[in-house]
């Protein structure tokens, strides 16, 4: 009966809609459904976690023009104040785009390790796709299988411990080179530009390692370097979809600016590409022939392994790991974008701050020079083992200049709570490492360069770059740390040790270290505005009896 009833009162409500226009009637429909809607996505959000605290944002733009030209500095002091209780996490609109910074230890270690496997993707870039082959590379592939396989590769196979040591002759071979030309320039008295000069260097290991011996010809590491420097600037600039993706995409503004110059330089990078490894298919050919008819087959095995460069080592394994000739081009193009900047930063910057430092520089000197055989005209990886000074060097330029001062942004791919927020699936994960690694709060005298707190009973001695300390994450942390770290140090140790070893320095007449220009420019590394030159001066070894270690007593 009621049921009979209830129906009576649908037939006649129906009844009497129909005599309504089709507009009014669609909305007495809709209208309802919405109300319903809007209520229990309310009740919805009653129940889940807040969203971390955020600073008041503008409409349309949210908080674009809060993040300056400087992100990691304009962050720090947003953070500071808008993180409710130094939690470290707040969340950003930039642009539609809702970002979660992270700005302790204790974030970092929510997001790169407890809950690394929501946080472990990419944000998704046109821009990337097109340049870098569908971002089908290792460091710009959202989280997935492709993504695992290229990167078991590039671990397994081309970054290893053993792989990284086995180049150890080309290194010393290119650290040589290096250091004839600052010969030549002390020769002639005139001053080197520091961060020019490492960073040739640094191209050319990677490109050693990538393509074998025959780099050089028809001047390709420097094609490599000029391609490298093209793709930073595209990827780093100001790109409307990273902030606006639907209006981008809608206007269709990124095709009509910046596509031509993304599809020019990723042809340039496929005919460099493809060239290169149809040369090493030929020679592989010409191998096996030549295999085929010797008796014991090879050389000795030094040459094999310097033979085997990257693209020979991905050849080899291709069908092993089901990548495609595009996905080789790409993972060879991220070795260049992640390997060459960042481990001339370093050198760039170490130099900087030995020149502010003098007394420090001396100490260094004095390590190296002592550890280093008499009379031999360079420092040789073997010589490395025993220099820590050397080591706590180098961690303190990483801690004070991480190259990526940001990291390399993660997306989170499902709704997640940390500390009594929800993060939501999608959101973009800025990691703050550059703020981290001077918080006082975690560090002794934070903004001054003291490698000492590394040594052996200084305040940082058991910290450490490996992913276990998150006040600490120059090459990341979880499953998208670094894989090239053994590489980058390796590229560093070598040089920074012969700079050392080989030149005391002057700054060029009439400067005083007070007149160093610190200031920096953002890009994905964070760089330094002015040139840094420095003169040369041939230090002789045999000349010189081992200084004592100056200011030992740090
Ligand atoms: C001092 C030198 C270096 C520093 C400070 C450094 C730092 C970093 C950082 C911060 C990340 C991002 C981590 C994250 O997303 O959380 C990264 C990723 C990466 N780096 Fe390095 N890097 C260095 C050298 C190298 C070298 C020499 C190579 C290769 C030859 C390399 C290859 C990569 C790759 C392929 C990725 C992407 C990993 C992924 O997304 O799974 N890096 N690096």
């Amino acid at each position: 009966m009621a049921a009979a009833a209830h129906m009576d009162v649908v037939y006649q409500f129906m009844d009497a809609t129909t005599k309504l226009p089709l507009a009014q009637r669609l909305l007495l429909f809709v209208l309802p459904l919405l109300l319903l809607l809007h209520v229990a996505s309310r009740s919805r959000r009653k129940q889940a976690k807040p969203l971390p605290p955020s600073p008041p944002g503008l409409p349309v733009i949210g908080h674009l023009l809060q993040v300056g030209a400087r992100p990691h500095v304009s962050l720090r002091d947003l953070a500071a104040r808008h993180s409710g209780g130094g939690g470290g996490l707040m969340l950003l609109r930039l642009g539609t785009v809702p970002s979660l910074v992270v700005s302790s230890p204790r974030a970092a270690r929510a997001v790169l390790r407890t809950h690394d496997h929501v946080f472990a993707s990419r944000p998704p870039s046109r821009l990337v796709d097109d340049l870098v082959y569908g971002s089908s590379s290792v460091g710009f592939a959202p989280y997935g299988e492709h993504w695992r396989r290229a990167r078991m590769l590039v671990t397994a196979h081309l970054l290893a411990a053993k792989k990284v040591s086995s180049y150890h002759a080309a290194r010393q071979e290119e650290v040589r080179l290096v250091v004839a030309k600052l010969r030549e320039a002390a020769a002639a008295g005139s001053g080197v530009d520091i961060g020019a000069a490492v960073n040739a260097f640094a191209n050319d290991i990677i490109c050693r390692a990538v393509c074998g011996k025959f780099f050089r010809e028809e001047g390709r590491n420097r094609l490599f370097r000029e391609l490298n420097h093209m793709t930073t600037v595209l990827v780093a600039g100001f790109n409307l979809e990273d902030y606006f993706p639907g209006l981008a995409s809608l206007l269709g503004i990124f095709t009509t600016f910046t596509s031509n110059k993304v599809s020019q330089t990723h042809q340039r990078w496929d005919r460099l590409l493809e060239e290169i490894i149809s040369d090493h298919e030929r020679r592989r050919i010409i191998t096996e022939h030549g295999r085929g008819g010797a008796s014991g087959g090879g050389g000795d095995d030094d040459d094999e392994q310097e033979e085997s460069d990257f693209i020979d080592v991905m050849l080899s394994v291709q069908q092993e790991y089901g990548i495609t000739r595009d996905h080789i081009k790409a993972i060879l193009m991220d070795m260049f974008e992640a390997g060459t900047a960042t481990s001339s930063l370093v050198l760039e910057f170490a130099m900087v701050e030995l020149m502010r430092n003098p007394r420090l520089m001396a100490k260094l000197q004095a390590e190296v020079r002592k550890n280093t055989p008499k009379g031999q005209e360079m420092v040789k990886e073997e010589n490395l083992s025993s220099m820590v000074y050397l080591s706590a060097v180098v961690k303190e330029i990483l801690r004070l200049h991480p190259p990526a001062p940001l990291l390399v942004p993660h997306q989170s791919m499902a709704d997640c709570d940390i500390d009594g927020y929800t993060i939501p699936s999608g959101t973009k994960v800025i990691i703050n490492a550059w703020a981290i690694s001077r918080d006082p709060k975690s560090w002794e005298k934070a903004e001054e360069f003291m490698p000492e707190r590394f040594m052996d009973g200084g305040s940082s001695a058991d910290i450490d770059f490996k992913g276990k300390d998150f006040q600490f994450t120059p090459f990341g942390s979880g499953r998208r740390m670094c894989p090239g770290s053994n590489f980058g140090l390796a590229t560093i140790n070598i040089m920074l040790a012969n700079l050392m070893y080989c030149f005391d320095w002057m700054l060029p007449e009439g400067m005083e270290k007070e007149d160093i220009d610190m200031t920096e420019v953002f890009g994905l590394t964070v760089h330094r505005k002015e040139k840094l030159i420095l003169v040369p001066k041939p230090y002789d070894t045999f000349a010189h009896p081992v200084q004592p270690e100056a200011g030992s007593d740090q």
